[in-house]
């Protein structure tokens, strides 16, 4: 066996499997990377909408990310839904206690259907612990929008808004364009203090996009995981997500989830 490769996430549970922490151990292992996790609140979701929040306590979270720090330890760390912000200044202080640089920050605020998953006065704390510590934080124009006060419209506010958070202390940005349905593509911008990139591909006409988000950020971590750039990493990233959400499902009733081993399969034909 090479060297095996290892990523921690630190996110809600989806009982349904398309987003949270099923959304990230799937992509971590249909990238090469051993997946582990720490979950901070359970869901009751389907593709219909999420029916119930159940948090755990800070100890449980603070628990699980010990047992993993001082045995198996981490090669890069997600955060999604987060909850809370006693939750958030738990997760920052071990992030900083285990010294883990790679973290990718997806800052996880409203279900696609609009339940919040993280409470409106933990925007703050979000801002103050975690995104200081952050190598990569991947918003969507929404979560932008309320970490930074701003209205996006353009890519021009976008790239404002860009600036603003990478001037919290986040070292690359990555704002998302899944919300910006204009046109006929999906465009993501990385920004890293000096210059912006953009990823672009076709906008794909589906319901079927619950848990792009995770999956997004969650393909970037493994990538990271193994000790790839952050440019490449989102690269490959934005080629997970396309033909995850291409190769649809087509399962539940309402915004199912994305294919989860379609990237894999399409490197293998
Ligand atoms: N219909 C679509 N076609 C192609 N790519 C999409 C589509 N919707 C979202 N994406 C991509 O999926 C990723 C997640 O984006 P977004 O939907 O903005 O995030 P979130 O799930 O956090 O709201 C981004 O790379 C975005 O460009
Ligand atoms: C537990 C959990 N975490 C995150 C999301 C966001 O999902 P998306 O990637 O669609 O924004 C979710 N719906 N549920």
């Amino acid at each position: 066996m090479g060297n095996i490769y290892k990523a921690l996430t630190i996110a809600g549970s989806d009982s349904g499997g398309g987003a949270g922490i099923q959304a990230d151990l799937k992509t971590f292992h249909a990238l090469g990377v051993f997946g582990m996790s720490a979950l901070t609140a359970v869901t009751a979701q389907n593709t219909v909408g999420v029916q119930g929040v159940y948090p755990l306590s800070v100890e449980a979270v603070e628990k699980q990310i010990e047992s993993i720090g001082t045995d198996l330890g981490t090669d890069a760390v997600k955060t999604g839904m987060l909850f809370s912000a006693e939750i958030i200044e738990a997760v920052a202080n071990q992030v900083k206690h285990f010294r883990w640089s790679r973290l990718v920050v997806d800052p996880v605020m409203i279900a696609k259907g609009g339940e919040p998953l993280l409470q409106e006065e933990a925007v703050n704390a979000l801002k103050k612990y975690l995104l200081p510590l952050a190598m990569v934080i991947t918003p969507n124009i929404p979560e932008a929008e309320a970490l930074t006060g701003m209205f996006i419209q353009t890519m021009d506010d976008r790239q404002k808004a860009a600036q603003r958070l990478y001037e919290l202390g986040v070292k690359h940005v990555v704002i998302k364009g899944g919300h910006d349905d204009d046109g006929d593509e999906a465009v993501d911008l990385l920004f890293d203090g000096q210059e912006y990139s953009f990823f672009t591909n076709k906008r794909i006409e589906t319901k079927h996009t619950h848990g792009t988000g995770c999956t997004f950020a969650a393909a970037i971590t493994a990538e990271l995981a193994k000790g790839k750039r952050v440019k490449d990493a989102v690269q490959t990233a934005k080629a997970f997500i396309q033909a995850a959400i291409e190769h649809e499902l087509g399962i539940g009733h309402g915004h199912g989830p994305t294919n989860h081993w379609a990237y894999q399969q399409t490197q293998l034909s």
